[in-house]
């Protein structure tokens, strides 16, 4: 069990935003993604999710999944966050986390993906399922709120409360702390330890070092679309490239 990619490269016109990437992550563990501002992060995560087709392969759980849609790809156990929420302001906290479902319903595979004999009792499970993620990201007292209500970090919470509703087996998180208090940033922590914990693989993009360090298993760095680190946490924010990447060749002894 692995959703690995295998030599991703994309290329912007003149702009070489990744260049043969590789990475792997397994059930269960935290690969943090870290690199300075257009490092490729996200262009690596869109290429996960099928976004961006790149050249090279993608793999989840050893069946190739390159050509396939993002829908698809869901259904196939990866769900993801965006760096921007993408949500509809209007709606309730709650249905814009029961948006998250919505990959497995176009396929009217509910009730198989609930685990339910029939689908006249999948409503309220879908909600309490909802509710219960809801909670789980500190967001419990605003259920019934605006989404645009929230400040950006809630809604950057209530993000990954959509992306576990969908019962995922990896998740990719874009930046999912950033603007969030330290009280919210731990609640999420604990989120993030939790769901690897119950045996989903994460892979975390996170400008702060310290809390990405933390968190994962592993780190992986990429500087200019190259990967220029990867392995245990300590050892990959000390590597020469790394430092140099984010302070300048001045700081390399
Ligand atoms: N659709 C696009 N068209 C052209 N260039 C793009 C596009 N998407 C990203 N880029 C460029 O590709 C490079 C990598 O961008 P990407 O967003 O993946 O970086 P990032 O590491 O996620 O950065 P940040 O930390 O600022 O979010 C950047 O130079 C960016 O400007």
């Amino acid at each position: 069990m692995t959703l690995s990619a295998r030599d991703l490269s994309v290329r912007f016109g003149g702009l070489q935003a990744l260049a043969e990437v590789s990475l792997e992550v397994t059930p269960g563990r935290i690969l943090g993604l870290i690199g300075p501002n257009g490092a490729g992060k996200t262009t690596l995560f869109n290429c996960l999710t099928g976004v961006i087709q790149p050249k090279g392969t993608v793999v989840v759980d050893g069946v190739e999944i390159t050509q396939l849609r993002t829908d698809e790809r869901v259904r196939r156990g990866i769900s993801r966050t965006f760096q921007t929420p993408r949500l509809d302001m209007n709606r309730t906290v709650l249905d814009a986390v029961m948006l998250g479902y919505t990959p497995h319903l176009a396929q009217g595979r509910l009730a198989c993906f609930l685990g339910l004999p029939s689908v006249g009792r999948s409503e309220e499970h879908l909600r309490n399922g909802a509710i219960e993620k809801i909670r789980l990201l500190g967001l419990g007292g605003a259920a019934e709120d605006r989404a645009g209500s929230l400040s950006l970090g809630q809604l950057r919470l209530l993000e990954v409360a959509r992306a576990l509703v969908a019962g995922p087996r990896y998740l990719l998180l874009d930046e999912p702390a950033a603007g969030l208090d330290e009280s919210d940033r731990i609640r999420l922590a604990d989120a993030i330890k939790n769901a690897a914990a119950s045996g989903i693989g994460i892979v975390l993009i996170e400008h702060n070092v310290g809390f990405v360090s933390r968190l994962s298993h592993e780190l992986l760095a990429l500087v200019n679309g190259t990967v220029v680190a990867r392995g245990e946490p300590n050892s990959v924010v000390c590597s020469e490239k790394v430092v140099e990447a984010y302070l300048g060749p001045a700081y390399v002894h």
